[in-house]
């Protein structure tokens, strides 16, 4: 982004007081109307570490809903979902199948509801099994939609190809009709059809691929930016070259699901399976303000914050982070944004201020 021109093209059209000099300018980007519905999906049943459960409750703790209100958006907090297990469900190399079934059927139900009613939906985690419900009940109200799945792994194991049998790590490969044929029947599944297509789906973080996922992104030629690829490319090329090729008509509505362990440990140490070499907070912004500018980002993921791992300042950190990422979703600009309504303002001091109309978004 390139600030130069706009700031000689607004300086030129606000009026002044006095003390300004004559290149002073105030931010004209207009806040976010966002309407956001959020939904808490306290939900550990995907891999083996306790406390990825509390992440919602970390988080509203933390005030991101007040957060998300003082942005201008009009925030309704969907609660956290509720399941209860169903019993005696068993598949090979597959954890808690029972409860992954019964919650991630709650989890697609609320967003389905949270869509009907045009709110961008953002759900909290848990751990990455929530991608499994979210982007389920996204294509359930959407139809077609592009995938953007941020994160250091590829979660695209089979229970067949799985080193650990966490359904965490196997959400992409549920969610993907290519796929389809790689599974045995899942108990408890049959609300969730694969509806997604490969080509619609891109990996940005790449860099803790097991080896049948790396044959599975290969032989179905699956869009997969690693950190190698960031480096060569920078962070805004990278996503914007994924987002062309998940959605070359720009007509999709785009989900963003973001694994917190994309970032690097050092900026989100508090994770269940953080791996060093990461994308920079910055990077992670970079990716949801790109999104964001599409127009299209109709849900966003944020998973596996672990506050009960690390000490206190590591999850203040991690927190953090993950804040900062979802500010950016719900069209939070660091250029700043003025205020709401200039009339508003002190007449004495901003009286000759007016806003110019060549900026507003
Ligand atoms: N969402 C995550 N953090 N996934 C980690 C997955 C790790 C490993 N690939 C597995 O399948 O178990
Ligand atoms: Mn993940
Ligand atoms: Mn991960």
């Amino acid at each position: 982004m390139c600030i130069i021109p706009q700031v000689m093209l607004k300086s030129s059209c606000l009026k002044t007081c006095s003390r300004f000099s004559s290149n002073r300018v105030l931010m004209n980007l207009r806040r976010s109307h966002n309407k956001v519905g959020v939904l808490g999906v306290p939900f550990d049943k995907g891999q083996l570490k306790g406390g990825v459960g509390s992440g919602p409750e970390a988080f509203r703790k933390l005030g991101l809903i007040e957060e998300l209100r003082g942005l201008g958006c009009d925030v309704k907090d969907f609660g956290d979902v509720r399941y209860e297990q169903i019993e005696g469900l068993t598949v090979k190399n597959m954890t808690a199948l029972g409860h992954v079934a019964a919650c991630q059927k709650e989890v697609s139900d609320s967003v389905v509801r949270i869509l009907n009613e045009g709110r961008m939906c953002l759900t909290i985690g848990g751990d990455h099994t929530c991608g499994i419900g979210t982007i389920d009940g996204h294509v359930k109200a959407k139809g077609n939609i592009a995938l953007l799945w941020v994160d250091a792994h590829a979660d695209l194991n089979t229970n067949a190809t799985s080193p650990t049998g966490n359904v965490h790590g196997m959400p992409v490969a549920l969610l993907a009709k290519e796929l389809s044929d790689y599974w045995p029947y899942l108990p408890g599944m049959d609300w969730q059809q694969p509806r997604l297509s490969i080509r619609n789906i891109a990996y940005i973080g790449l860099r803790d691929i097991d080896s049948y996922e790396r044959l599975v992104i290969d032989k179905f030629a699956i869009t997969a930016f690693g950190m190698e690829d960031i480096e060569r490319y920078g962070i805004i090329e990278v996503t914007n070259m994924a987002l062309r090729r998940i959605d070359p008509n720009d007509s999709l509505p785009l989900h963003v699901s973001f694994d917190i362990d994309s970032l690097d440990a050092l900026e989100a140490p508090c994770t269940g399976t953080p791996v060093r070499g990461g994308l920079t907070l910055r990077e992670g912004i970079q990716i949801m303000e790109e999104s964001y500018r599409t127009q299209r980002l109709s849900a966003v993921d944020l998973v596996e914050v672990n506050p009960r791992l690390g000490s206190p300042a590591d999850v203040r950190i991690t927190l953090e982070a993950a804040k900062h990422i979802i500010r950016a979703a719900v069209g939070y600009s660091r250029r700043g944004h003025s205020p709401e309504n200039v009339s508003d303002l002190p007449q004495q001091t901003f009286h000759n201020i007016s806003t110019s109309p060549h900026n507003s978004k």
